[in-house]
């Protein structure tokens, strides 16, 4: 058994899968064997469940009931929003709140006692847990406004009626398929850190619900999905310094501090998630008439380019993007996981079917052979 160290698990292949196709020098990215450009503005979210879920798109009317299935399911126990509640009178962090209302949805689920490798009640809980995290979500930022929670609607996809719940508003179509374009693009990409803690909690054949609650907890890092809060925190930062962009970014490297949104463990070069969430953030700022932000992105993005030759993820574009739809911006991390739990369920019922327990090794460098010394005599 080799002692190399992979710091990072940096290249290491630990299982195959049919599920998300990654080139990272092409900068090409495709889910069961469809690249994103094809689908990103044709499918919808609910379709990429399917898609993710059971390996091909649906037909018209498994698609109808999978969707009535899910709107079915967006209700919450009275207990939940209580729980909610108390956590946002707390204002803890969203990502908080989500991981410990998310772990006890499992108290309240009926599949709660089945088999955890049974892929019929696992599709059953995954559909639970996805329709009810947007509620969750929505209930959470209005709760700690002060405001009622607002009831989900069975009419409305699950895009369309996140952004309802939120706002206590019906969205217009261009917010809808904005947001449902990035539900489709946030939500499965290989063996990502979060997906991974998933699958190491589910390789002891633990259940669904655990392997969702460690997947957030892993998703929360500014180094995985908590880069989108920070990219929108920078494009603020720059616009109350008065400076310009090109000097604040410069002065920001210059001093080497990492760069929300830019870098990536695996791509080489642009995310190719990017070049579509890009599109919306400008389409957004001129419909509102203000490209700053947009534009301040762009600035950076090229002084990146040029001085680092780093190319920006699918966490950049998307700040902008969220912020121009009036998204408070605490809650881009808790939206990336609200799509990502379709990616962390598509992994976790491929590996229950031929599942190993994950267990790599250290290699030992402490000292060995030292004297116990007992309490009294130290
Ligand atoms: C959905 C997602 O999870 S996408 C990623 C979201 N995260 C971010 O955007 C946070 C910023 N990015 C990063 O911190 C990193 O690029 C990561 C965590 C994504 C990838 O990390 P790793 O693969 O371990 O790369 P590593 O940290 O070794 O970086 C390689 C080199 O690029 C530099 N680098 C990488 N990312 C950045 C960045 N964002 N800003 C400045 N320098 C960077 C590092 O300093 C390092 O330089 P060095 O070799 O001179 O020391
Ligand atoms: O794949 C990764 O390491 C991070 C990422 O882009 C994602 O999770 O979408």
């Amino acid at each position: 058994m080799s002692d190399e160290v992979k710091r990072g698990l940096e290249g290491v292949v630990v299982s195959e899968s049919r599920l998300s196709y990654i080139d990272g020098d092409a900068g090409e990215l495709g889910y069961r064997g469809y690249a994103i450009e094809d689908f990103a503005r044709r499918a919808s979210y609910e379709e990429v469940l399917s898609l993710l879920w059971n390996g091909e798109w649906p037909t018209r009317s498994e698609h109808d009931a999978f969707v009535a299935r899910l709107a079915d399911q967006r209700d919450l126990d009275p207990d939940v929003y209580d729980l909610i509640a108390n956590l946002a009178e707390r204002d803890v962090d969203p990502m908080a709140m989500l991981r410990t209302v998310l772990s006890s949805l499992s108290a309240y689920d009926e599949d709660a006692g089945a088999a955890p490798d049974d892929r019929e009640t696992n599709l059953a809980k995954g559909c639970r847990i996805t329709a009810k995290l947007p509620t969750i979500l929505a209930a959470f930022a209005r709760l700690r406004d002060g405001d009622d929670p607002v009831d989900p609607r069975a009419d409305l996809g699950h895009a369309a009626n996140f952004l309802y719940m939120l706002n206590d508003e019906e969205p217009d179509d261009v917010a809808v398929e904005t947001f449902d374009t990035a539900l489709v693009l946030h939500a499965d990409h290989g063996l990502n850190a979060s997906t991974f803690s998933a699958l190491v909690t589910t390789s002891t054949m633990s259940d669904l619900h655990s392997g969702v609650t460690s997947a957030v907890g892993t998703l929360a890092g500014p180094l995985h999905g908590g880069a989108n809060q920070n990219v929108m925190r920078m494009l603020q930062e720059i616009d109350d310094s008065g400076k310009a962009p090109r000097e604040w970014i410069e002065d920001a490297v210059d001093a080497g501090e990492r760069v929300p949104g830019f870098g990536h463990r695996v791509y080489n070069v642009r995310d190719p998630r990017a070049a579509i969430l890009e599109t919306y953030s400008e389409q957004l700022g001129e419909t509102v008439g203000d490209p700053r932000w947009y534009d301040y992105s762009v600035t950076i993005e090229e002084y990146m380019a040029e001085t680092k030759g780093l190319a920006p993820n699918v966490d950049f574009y998307s700040a902008s993007m969220y912020y121009q739809m009036g998204i408070p911006v605490d809650l881009y991390t808790p939206i990336f996981a609200l799509s990502r739990v379709g990616g962390w369920i598509a992994h976790m019922l491929e590996q229950y079917e031929d599942s190993r327990l994950i267990r790599p090794r250290a290699h030992y460098v402490g000292d060995r052979d030292r004297e116990f010394v007992p309490i009294e005599e130290r």
